[in-house]
């Protein structure tokens, strides 16, 4: 168990941070892919993470819910507070917090069952006692796919459009009702109006989760995320956080004349 993630914060949070970085470097072995990441995010809103490829925009991303710890090579320094308790404790079970902070990757990937046991997959493994039908409707709803797979919840996930496969990763992510869901790039794999959708899903969610969001999409960071961070590689390759701001002010007034060449797209 994470002990004590919903008593009274500690330091450097208050109740409006859910996930606090300070100071965050990543190597993978020699290679140090990120340095001094410093951002706080923010309860029920969405940040996006954009920057040229290779800033460590997915690897800052799987940070925040420990998802490095599978990757070999690849160390953390600093701290991320998580509700104001270190992350990466001793005491912190980090398969508990891959169920508290949820992922959603760039390909959709659902497992090959029925659309049921998708969803139904992550309750069996947290030894959910409730009713497992409801709470897959439930699920269902709010990632907006209820109405197309209701009649067919014992076909399989793998006959679904790519676009349906990506609401129903969505949904089997927020069956255990995580408080944070991150999202890889979510709409890269799928065709415009697929991507629209869950763009509006995105905005759904946002009333009951906190989201962090990595895309290459400069447009979908603005359509749809509250704060934007904006991460540049240096000449070592490594990845440095440049300016985090609302998205509003990111995209209409940035500080830094760098953030501003990338959204006019000087660079990419
Ligand atoms: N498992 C790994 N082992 C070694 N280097 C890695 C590993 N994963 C990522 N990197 C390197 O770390 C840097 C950051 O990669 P990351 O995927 O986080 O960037 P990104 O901004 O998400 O890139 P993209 O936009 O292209 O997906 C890159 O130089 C990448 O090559």
């Amino acid at each position: 168990m994470v002990h004590n993630v919903n008593g009274s914060n500690t330091d450097n949070t208050n109740g409006n941070i859910v996930l606090h970085s300070e100071d965050v470097s990543v190597n993978y072995g020699d290679f140090r892919a990120l340095r001094d990441i410093n951002m706080d995010i923010k309860r029920r809103e969405v940040t996006a993470l954009i920057g040229p490829s290779g800033c460590g925009k997915s690897t800052m991303l799987r940070c925040f819910n420990r998802m490095n710890d599978l990757v070999p090579g690849a160390e953390i320094s600093g701290r991320i507070l998580f509700e104001g308790y270190d992350l990466y404790g001793a005491d912190v079970d980090p398969t508990e917090i891959r169920s508290r902070i949820g992922m959603v990757f760039q390909r959709p990937n659902p497992f090959p069952k029925s659309i049921y046991d998708n969803v139904a997959f992550g309750l069996k493994i947290n030894g959910y006692q409730g009713n497992y039908d409801e709470a897959i409707e439930q699920s269902l709803r709010q990632a907006a796919l209820w109405d197309e797979v209701k009649d067919r919840l014992n076909t399989s996930a793998l006959d679904l459009s790519g676009g349906q496969q990506q609401r129903l990763c969505i949904a089997r992510a927020i069956a255990v009702e995580p408080e944070v869901v991150l999202m890889d790039e979510p709409a890269s794999a799928l065709d415009p109006i697929a991507t629209l959708a869950i763009e509006e899903l995105i905005r759904e969610l946002k009333v009951n989760y906190t989201i962090i969001i990595v895309t290459h999409n400069m447009q979908q960071a603005a359509r749809v995320s509250d704060d934007t961070a904006f991460l540049m590689v240096d000449e070592d390759r490594c990845g440095y956080l440049v300016e985090f701001a609302l998205t509003q002010q990111i995209f209409t007034n940035p500080t830094d004349e760098r953030t501003e060449a990338y959204i006019t797209g000087r660079f990419s």
